[in-house]
């Protein structure tokens, strides 16, 4: 496949370049726009999100389809319950019951078709209903004859074979049969036309009604809903049968068990039972039975539903079935699961003699039907245990915003069922849409679901695996120093007088090589210095959110003062955090003058420790190297009160301080370990590369094998040149260092992309509301210093909705580089009054997306910044007039309306700019120019002495002798 372009690639699966890049994204592909080109590897992975997408939702409609059938299952299995529970109710009531009724639908029909005739005849079948003497007896009590049709599946006694009969057959055919049941037996198949519409017809009409045998209590017959078919023959056992709606027809013939059998054209009809709990059901619509003898079932036959075969002495015949379930293809008809348990008796008629034992095998039939019912429970929980949808969760925790279809994934809930709850909240959302952590929770609350908001994960912490160190793993480390200062004040001179004076009187004969930091010792505890003088250490590190200096010494120049660098190195410092030592230098001078130092510095609240404050002021002289000890003394002092520590056991991590590609080393780093001990041959991530450290030098131009906390290194072996200030971190693995550059590299192409978050008084508003911006920082830098510290005065006393403005740095003189950095690092705005930005810093500026703005009035200022922080801040526009045109003719062209002949008679009409229709300077319309033509072709612009043709949108009312006036409308920045 070759390379398409987004848009070729969603114009060929039908959708948006919108819903491809939303896809590329959610995969953590960068791509730029729609024109961005997907490579193979690319369209494999948006092919694979669709089927992955694709095989999720076949498997919601699976767990769908499948919960559907558990229902029904349940549903099923409830209501036979609830049959049996009513068939053993029955076992306790009277014996000798018996009943025929005819069925009010068509009960059963045998396999020929036949109609069943409900003639017994003793002796003649097996199976059959005679008792003590053989004779069939309707009116007796011992011999009982279901009248009706009954629908018998399989009547015969199944000694030996066991024909899946009872299949019953037909549906609604009439029957005319009056109550009488007449059970007829075959061989083996049974079936009968299922009496119908005989009897009553209403609820119960037929209730002991039509048995022409014995006592009819619960033969049933009818024509109503609880109808009856002909019931069965019963002998000891409680029910003939039933016919009817719930079974209808004849119900077979029973003799000692529970239940003869159902009879029904639209139920279950039923065959003889003996023995057993239920004879058997056989049904037309239903479900028609077979024989039972001796099993809790006999069986289940059936038209439309299943039919069954004969069962004996088992638990269950068989099913056989026309319809739904069929015969012999379900259950095995023949046979059946029980009649191999038990081989069956011959079946003959039933002497009253036999009648206990008859009644110990009733107790053993309904055992067996109980235990079987027990295992059948069973089954269906184990069943349903194992494929028992999740529970749907009652608590969910998210760490923000989130899409309304991930939020629904996480409550397991459908997400049209959100975004209608959404709506009923009156909030408008889509799937995609981002819903907020309050309508996450009204929603959740309306599930009764409870939901937990917990601080989003710091990926970056989890990348650079920071871990929480114990605190008796953690050592005292040597602090970390940057010197600061106005230019000329002498940083460099001191950082060398340091250096020399205490590395190469330590490490006599060691040659210093510049690495960008060093390690000095005093009274045997090291402390490291950072070699760059100036603010990289601020701005740069602090930018990338890397702290490494523990204090900052402050170097005045005592015969100079306070320097506008003086006090932005003080405001930095502030800014981070970092105590000051102020270092009082070119003591040796015969001009210098300490007071005043100490007096300009109080006005940026550094207050001597003479003075009654807690700054440390320590006078010296860098060039003669004077004063450097006591100035030592009083950084481990700081330091001892700032209880510096790491864990020298820790995972290795720190910052890069500066790094070079080096022509023969490759790839050059400084390195400042803040925790652990790095070792060569450690995997190093800084940033986006990553390599083994292959040499490691100190300052000194040693090779070390390891550096501990606050030591300064140079190492080699990274597979590219990281950036000053990147934190590195050492991994166990270099497959995981691989992974964590890549994404790294992803993220921030993408952040590329997207525009920046540093705060610009435009959106200001934006992301005050977001919670984004609590405090505005702002660097105020103005012509003089009286109009700074207005400015600063009045810019503090803002106040709105709970956000402060905080100048982090003032200062007289045009905005700088330094301006620049110092707010893209502390996220400020600049404001310049009467100053403008020098070149670098408009530069650095828009590279950095930090937003100056200048101004002249102070009352401008206040009042933008008020409007911005209400977020009322309109840009402001002004008219610019484009040029002038004569209409010399008219014409009207229908569908176009009034096209204007104008000569232009100064500057240029252009097609996209406003218009207003000048009459006897009056303007009578204000509008845009709806086209504009020269000649037959559409022009852009028409400029002084052409003509032109004009139509004006939705204006038709023109006049020779107008004028046409074009302008555009501008935004201006406030000067
Ligand atoms: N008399 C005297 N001169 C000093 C002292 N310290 C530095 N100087 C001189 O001041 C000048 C500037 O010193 P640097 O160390 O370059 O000053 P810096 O602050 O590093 O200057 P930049 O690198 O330009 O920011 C040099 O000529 C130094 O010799 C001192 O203690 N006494």
């Amino acid at each position: 496949m070759t390379k398409v372009r987004v848009y070729e690639y969603a114009k060929r699966l039908n959708m948006s370049s919108k819903e491809i890049l939303t896809i590329l994204t959610r995969l953590d592909i960068p791509v730029a726009n729609h024109m961005s080109v997907m490579d193979e590897a690319t369209i494999g992975k948006v092919e694979n999100f669709f089927s992955d997408v694709k095989k999720r939702a076949a498997e919601r409609h699976a767990h769908e389809v499948e919960k559907e059938l558990r229902e029904r299952q349940q549903r099923r299995q409830d209501t036979m319950k609830t049959e049996d529970n009513a068939d053993n109710q029955m076992t306790n009531a009277t014996d000798n019951s018996q009943g025929a009724g005819v069925g009010r639908d068509r009960v059963m029909a045998d396999q020929t078709g036949q109609t069943a005739r409900p003639t017994s005849r003793e002796g003649d079948r097996q199976g059959n209903v005679r008792r003590d003497d053989g004779q069939y007896r309707p009116r007796s009590n011992d011999a009982n004859t279901g009248g009706g049709r009954s629908s018998y599946g399989d009547q015969r006694r199944n000694d030996d074979t066991r024909t899946g009969a009872g299949r019953a057959q037909g549906g609604d055919r009439p029957n005319q049969y009056n109550g009488q049941g007449r059970p007829r037996q075959d061989q083996g198949n049974f079936s009968s036309r299922g009496p119908r519409d005989v009897g009553g017809r209403d609820n119960r009409p037929g209730y002991s009604s039509g048995g022409t045998g014995g006592n009819p209590r619960y033969g049933q017959g009818g024509g109503g809903n609880r109808p009856a078919g002909a019931g069965g023959p019963s002998r000891d056992g409680n029910r003939g049968g039933f016919g009817g709606n719930r079974p209808a027809g004849a119900g077979g013939p029973n003799r000692d068990g529970n239940r003869g059998g159902f009879g029904g054209g639209g139920g279950r009809p039923g065959g003889p039972g003996r023995d057993g709990n239920r004879g058997g059901f056989g049904g037309g619509g239903g479900r028609p039975g077979g024989p039972g003898r001796d099993g809790n079932r006999g069986g289940f036959g059936g038209g439309g539903g299943r039919p069954g075969g004969p069962g004996r002495d088992g638990n269950r015949g068989g099913f056989g079935g026309g319809g739904g379930r069929p015969g012999g293809a379900g259950r095995p008809a023949a046979g059946g699961v029980a009649a191999q348990q038990k081989p069956a008796a011959p079946g003959s008629l039933r002497k009253d003699k036999d009648k206990d034992k008859d009644k110990g095998r009733d107790r053993d039939a309904f055992a067996r039907h109980e235990e079987f019912n027990e295992q059948k429970l069973q089954r269906s929980k184990r069943r349903g245990g194992g494929r028992q949808a999740p529970a749907l969760p009652t608590e969910v925790t998210v760490e923000g915003a989130m899409s309304v279809g991930d939020f629904a994934k996480l409550l397991q809930r459908e997400p049209a069922d959100l975004i209608k709850k959404l709506l009923m909240l009156g909030i408008m959302a889509t799937i995609n849409q981002e819903i907020d952590t309050d309508a996450m929770e009204l929603i959740a609350g309306e599930y009764g679901v409870t939901l937990t908001v917990v601080e989003p994960v710091d990926e970056e912490a989890l990348d650079m695996l920071i871990e929480e160190e114990d605190a008796e793993s953690l050592k005292p480390r040597p602090p970390v120093v940057t010197i600061m200062g106005h230019v000329d004040h002498g940083k460099t001179t001191l950082l060398d007088a340091i250096r020399e004076s205490k590395v190469t009187t330590t490490e006599s004969g060691g040659i210093t090589q510049h690495i960008g930091a060093y390690q000095v010792e005093v009274n045997g505890r090291p402390i490291t210095f950072l070699d760059t003088p100036g603010h990289e250490a601020f701005t740069t590190m602090r930018a990338r959110g890397a702290q490494v200096t523990d204090l900052t010494i402050l170097v005045v120049a005592a015969d100079d003062g306070v320097m506008p660098q003086t006090v932005e190195a003080i405001n930095h410092a502030k800014a981070a955090n970092v105590p000051i030592i102020v270092a009082v230098n070119k003591m040796d001078k015969p001009d210098a003058n300490p007071d005043r130092v100490q007096q300009e510095l109080t006005q940026y609240g550094l207050i001597s420790e003479s003075w009654g404050g807690d700054t440390i002021f320590a006078p010296i002289s860098a060039l003669k190297r004077e004063g450097l000890d006591e100035l030592l003394e009083m950084v481990l002092l700081v330091a001892d009160v700032q209880e510096l520590k790491a864990n020298p056991a820790g995972r290795p991590r720190g910052t890069v301080i500066e790094a070079k590609l080096d022509k023969g080393r490759g790839s050059v780093a400084t390195v400042l370990v803040q925790n652990g001990t790095l070792k060569v041959g450690d995997i190093v991530v800084a940033g986006t590369t990553y390599g083994r450290v292959r040499a490691m030098v100190n300052d000194l131009g040693r090779r070390m094998k390891q550096a501990g906390p606050s030591t300064p290194v140079e190492i080699q072996g990274l597979g590219g040149v990281p950036s000053a200030g990147d934190q590195f971190v050492v991994y166990d693995d270099e497959r995981s260092a691989r992974h964590l550059v890549d994404k790294r590299t992803n993220r921030e192409k993408q952040e590329q992309m997207q525009t920046t978050s540093k705060v610009t008084l435009d959106d200001l508003y934006r992301q005050i509301q977001e919670g984004k911006v609590a405090e505005l920082n702002v660097i105020v830098k103005a012509d003089v210093q009286g109009s700074v510290e207005a400015l600063v005065q009045s810019i503090e006393k803002i106040d709105v909705s709970g956000v402060r403005v905080k100048v982090i740095h003032r200062g007289a003189g045009a905005i700088t580089e330094s301006d620049v950095s110092l707010a893209s690092a502390s996220n400020a705005i600049v404001i310049g009054f009467h100053v403008r930005p020098d070149a670098n810093a408009t530069r650095m500026a828009e590279a950095e997306k930090v937003d100056i703005r200048l101004y002249r009035v102070i009352y401008n200022v206040i009042s933008e910044l008020e409007s911005a922080m209400k977020g009322m801040l309109e840009p402001e526009y002004k008219e610019v007039v484009l040029g002038h045109a004569e209409v010399r003719d008219t014409f009207t062209i229908s569908r176009i309306g009034t096209v204007a002949g104008c000569y232009v008679t100064d500057g240029k009409l252009s097609r996209d700019a406003e218009a207003r229709l000048i009459r006897d300077g009056i303007v009578v319309y204000e509008g845009k120019l709806d086209s504009l033509k020269r000649f037959k072709d559409d022009a852009r612009e028409v400029a002084t002495g052409f003509e032109c043709g004009v139509t004006l949108e939705k204006f038709n009312d023109i006049k020779n002798g107008d004028v046409i006036e074009a302008f555009v409308m501008e935004a201006v920045k406030q000067v």
